[in-house]
C-alpha cells in the first residue's frame, strides 16, 4: 500500500480514438524514487501519462496522487485544475515565451492577467531562482539570445517558480545538441538535489535513464511492462542491459500483482 506521502501513486486509465485508430493507456505505478523515469519508444503512452499527472489530460478511470495529495480521483469526483496541482512542467522544447525577457519568463507563472505586477515575496523568489540558476546577468535577455543550456536553465527556473511539489520533465534533453546533453543531465540532477524535489521524467533515450533515473518504468503499448530499480543490486551498466532486453512475457501478470516489486529480467 502507498504511504500517505508516496511521491507518485498513479492509476491512469484512458482510451483515445479518432476515425482510424484507438489507443488505450493503463498505467499503474507507485514510487518514492527521487528520480522516476518512464522509458519507452515513440507512441508508448509516455506523454499521455505525464499530461494526466499534470492535469492536462483527464483519465477515464483511476486516480493520480502526487506527494501524498489526491489531484484526481474519478470515483471521488476529484479533479484539481492543472494550475493548482503544484506540479512543475518542463516541456520538450522548453517552450519559452520569445517576446518575454528571461526574468519575465521565470516570473510568468506567478503573475495573473488581473495582477501583472509581481508581489514582493514573488519578486524575491524570482531573484533567488535567477541567482540559483546563474541567470542574473541574463535577466533582461530574450530567449533567442541564449544558448541551449541557458534556455534549459530558464525553463527549469520557470518550472520551479511556483514552488512545485514535483517536477515533470518531458524529454528534456532531446532538443539539445548531443555535446550539451551530458552536462545538462548533471545540471538537472543537481537541481533536483539542491531543491530536494522529486522528478518524473519521460524519455526514449536510455542514456538519460542510465545517467539520472533511480527507478524506471518501461512502458510500451500504453502499459508498464517492467520496473527496474537502479538503486539496488546491479550496477547501472547491468541495469542498462536489462532495460534494453525484450519485455518479459510475465510482465503483465507481475504488473497486476503490484508494481512495487521489481520484475525480474528475462533473457
Ligand atoms: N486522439 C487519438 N486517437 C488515437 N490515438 C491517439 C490519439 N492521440 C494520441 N494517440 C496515440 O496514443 C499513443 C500514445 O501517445 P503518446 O504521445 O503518449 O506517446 P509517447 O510515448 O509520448 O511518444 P513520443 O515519444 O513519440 O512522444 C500514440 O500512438 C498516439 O499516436
Amino acid at each position: 500500500m502507498p504511504t500517505a506521502t508516496t511521491t507518485f501513486d498513479l492509476d491512469i486509465r484512458l482510451r483515445v480514438s479518432d476515425r482510424s485508430r484507438c489507443f488505450e493507456l493503463s498505467v499503474q505505478a507507485r514510487s518514492d524514487a527521487p528520480v522516476l523515469a518512464l522509458y519507452g519508444p515513440s507512441g508508448a503512452g509516455k506523454s499521455m501519462t505525464l499530461q494526466a499527472v499534470a492535469g492536462l489530460l483527464r483519465p477515464d478511470q483511476g486516480h493520480v496522487r502526487v506527494a501524498g495529495r489526491t489531484v484526481f480521483d474519478r470515483q471521488a469526483a476529484i479533479d484539481v485544475p492543472a494550475a493548482e496541482r503544484r506540479v512543475g512542467y518542463l516541456f520538450q522544447e522548453h517552450a519559452l515565451f520569445p517576446y518575454l525577457t528571461v526574468r519575465q519568463n521565470v516570473a510568468f507563472g506567478l503573475t495573473r492577467w488581473w495582477r501583472p505586477r509581481l508581489r514582493a515575496a514573488d519578486a524575491e523568489r524570482v531573484d533567488a531562482l535567477l541567482e540559483s540558476f546563474g541567470l542574473q546577468a541574463l535577466a533582461q535577455a530574450r530567449p533567442a539570445a541564449l544558448s541551449g543550456g541557458q534556455r534549459q536553465r530558464v525553463a527549469l527556473a520557470r518550472a520551479m517558480a511556483d514552488d512545485p511539489a514535483v517536477l515533470l520533465l518531458d524529454e528534456p534533453f532531446s532538443a539539445l545538441n548531443p555535446s550539451l546533453r551530458a552536462s545538462l543531465r548533471d545540471e538537472v540532477a543537481a537541481v533536483r538535489a539542491r531543491w530536494n524535489i522529486p522528478l518524473l521524467l519521460i524519455t526514449h533515450d536510455i542514456d538519460d535513464v542510465a545517467a539520472i533515473a533511480d527507478q524506471v518504468l518501461v512502458i510500451d503499448g500504453g502499459q508498464v511492462l517492467r520496473e527496474v530499480d537502479l538503486r539496488t543490486g546491479d550496477s547501472r551498466e547491468t541495469a542498462r542491459e536489462r532495460l534494453a532486453a525484450p519485455p518479459p512475457v510475465v510482465a503483465d501478470a507481475a504488473r497486476r500483482r503490484g508494481l512495487r516489486s521489481v520484475v525480474a529480467p528475462q533473457g
